[in-house]
C-alpha cells in the first residue's frame, strides 16, 4: 500500500526521514500516526523510528537533545519543529509487567515493531508514503480487529497496561477485540494491579470519552479488568448499565460524571471514588459540582440556587450528562435559566462582609450565615440585589 497524499502533519517532518535514509540508515513514521493516518483520523503525535544508533543520529544532524537517550530516543531539532526518533529496538526483562529491565538496539524494523502492542500500531510509514505492514495490521484495520503482535500474554506480561489499551482502542475505534487478545486478557487481567492508577487513568478516561463506548466496556466486562480498577470491584452492574446509555460525552467532568452517577455513588462516595483514580483536584471539584445538579435537571427540579451553586460549567456539564444517561433535559432553557440569575458569583452581591463590620456588625460564623441566607434569596429573586435593600434585610437576620 502507497498513500499518495501525507498528512500536512507530515510535512515538517519528512526532511528528517530523507536525511536519515542518505545517510545510509532506514528510518519510518510509525505507531499511532500511521494507523490514524489509514482511518482518516486526527493526528497528534508523529514517532519515528531509525536503524540509526543514537550516537549516528547525532552526527547527522546538527541539534539534537538527549530526550532519552538510554531508551534510544533523540529530539532533532534541525528543521523548527522538534521531532522524536528512537533507534529500533528489542527489549527484555519486563519483571515489573511494566517496562523492560533492558533495552537493545537493533538494525532490523521487524524486530522493533514486533514488541509492539497490537498489529494496528506495529504499521510503519516511509517518506515516500509506502505502508510497510508486517504483521497484517492493514487487514485488522480492514477487519476492524484490535489483536496483539504474537502471542498477547507475552505483550501483556511485558505492560499489563496494554490490556486498558485495547478496550481503549476498542472504544475509541470501535473496533473489536480479536478472540485470542480478549483471551489473554481475562488469563492476564489481576496484572493490571501492577500499573500505576495515573496510567490507567489516561486509558479508562480515552475509553469513557471514545465513540464506541460499550465496545471498551463490554471488552473490561468480559475480561474481568474492571475488578482490578481503583472502586470498580462492586461495579459491574454500573458499567454494564453505563454501557447501554445514549452516551454523548465530550470532556472529563462529563466522562467521571456519568460513571459516578451509572455507580450509583452517593455524596459521600463521590469524592473517595474520584481520589482513587487520582484525579486532578480540579476535575474532582467539577465532577463534584456538576454530578447533584444531573438528577436535579432530569427531574425538572432543578431551581434558581442549585444553578448558581453549580455555576455556568457544571450547569452546562450536568446537562451533556443528563441527556447522556437518557434525560429529556433541553440545553437552551437550561442555559436561559442560568443566564436569567440575579447574581451568578458571590462577588456580585451588592453587599459583603466588608459593608457588614463597617455597619458595626462583628465578623463570626452568624454574619456568614446571614450572607449565605442574602445570597439565596437574592438568587432565588426574593430580594432585590440592592445595598440598602441588603442591609436592612441583614439587620434583621442578625437581629433574630
Ligand atoms: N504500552 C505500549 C504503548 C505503546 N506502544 C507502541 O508505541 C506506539 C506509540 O505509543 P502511544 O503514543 O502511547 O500510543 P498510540 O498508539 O500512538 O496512540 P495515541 O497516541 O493515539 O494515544 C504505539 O502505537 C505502539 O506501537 C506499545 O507497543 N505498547
Ligand atoms: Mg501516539
Amino acid at each position: 500500500m502507497k498513500i499518495e497524499t501525507l498528512p500536512a502533519e507530515f510535512e515538517p517532518a519528512r526532511p528528517i526521514l530523507s536525511r536519515i535514509e542518505e545517510a545510509g540508515f532506514e528510518a519510518y513514521f510509525v505507531g499511532g500516526c500511521v494507523r490514524d493516518t489509514i482511518l482518516n483520523l486526527p493526528i497528534h503525535d508523529i514517532d519515528i523510528a531509525t536503524s540509526a544508533y543514537p550516537a549516528e543520529i547525532k552526527q547527522i544532524f546538527s541539534r539534537t537533545v538527549d530526550t532519552g537517550i538510554e531508551h534510544g530516543t533523540v529530539m532533532i531539532l534541525d528543521h523548527g519543529t522538534g521531532y522524536e526518533t528512537t533507534t529500533f529496538r528489542t527489549e527484555s526483562g519486563y519483571q515489573d509487567f511494566r517496562r523492560p529491565d533492558s533495552v537493545t538496539f537493533v538494525r532490523s524494523l521487524k524486530e522493533d515493531l514486533q514488541r509492539r502492542d497490537f498489529t494496528i500500531n506495529a504499521l510503519a510509514l516511509k517518506e515516500d508514503g509506502t505502508v510497510v505492514d508486517l504483521f497484517d495490521g492493514l487487514g485488522d484495520l480492514k477487519r476492524h480487529l484490535i489483536k496483539a503482535v504474537g502471542d498477547p500474554a507475552e505483550r501483556f506480561h511485558e505492560d499489563a497496561l496494554r490490556m486498558m489499551r485495547a478496550a481503549r482502542f476498542a472504544a475509541k475505534l470501535g473496533f473489536q477485540i480479536e478472540p485470542g487478545t480478549l483471551a489473554g486478557m481475562s488469563q492476564n487481567a489481576a496484572l493490571l494491579e501492577k500499573i500505576a492508577v495515573e496510567r490507567i487513568q489516561v486509558e479508562f478516561e480515552k475509553l469513557l470519552l471514545g465513540k464506541a463506548v460499550q465496545n471498551g466496556l463490554a471488552a473490561m466486562l468480559d475480561t474481568k479488568l474492571y475488578l482490578h480498577c481503583p472502586g470498580l470491584k462492586e461495579g459491574g452492574q454500573g458499567l454494564q448499565y453505563l454501557a447501554q446509555q445514549p452516551l454523548t460525552l465530550n470532556n472529563a467532568t462529563q466522562a467521571w460524571g456519568a460513571l459516578a452517577i451509572c455507580l450509583g455513588l452517593d455524596k459521600n462516595q463521590l469524592r473517595p471514588f474520584l481520589k482513587g483514580w487520582k484525579l486532578s483536584n480540579g476535575l474532582i471539584t467539577a465532577v463534584s459540582r456538576a454530578v447533584p445538579l444531573v438528577e436535579k435537571l432530569t427531574t425538572k427540579t432543578a431551581g434558581a440556587s442549585d444553578l448558581y451553586q453549580a455555576g455556568q460549567q457544571a450547569v452546562a456539564d450536568a446537562v451533556v450528562i443528563a441527556n447522556s444517561l437518557g434525560g429529556q433535559v433541553d440545553p437552551q432553557a437550561v442555559q436561559a435559566a442560568y443566564q436569567a440569575l440575579p447574581i451568578k458569583e458571590s462577588g456580585e452581591l451588592a453587599l459583603n462582609g466588608g459593608d457588614l463590620i463597617k455597619a458595626g456588625v462583628k465578623p463570626g460564623p452568624a454574619m456568614g450565615k446571614a450572607l449565605t441566607t442574602l445570597t439565596k434569596q437574592v438568587v432565588e429573586g426574593q430580594l432585590a440585589n440592592d445595598y440598602q435593600t441588603l442591609l436592612k434585610a441583614a439587620g434583621e437576620l442578625l437581629k433574630a
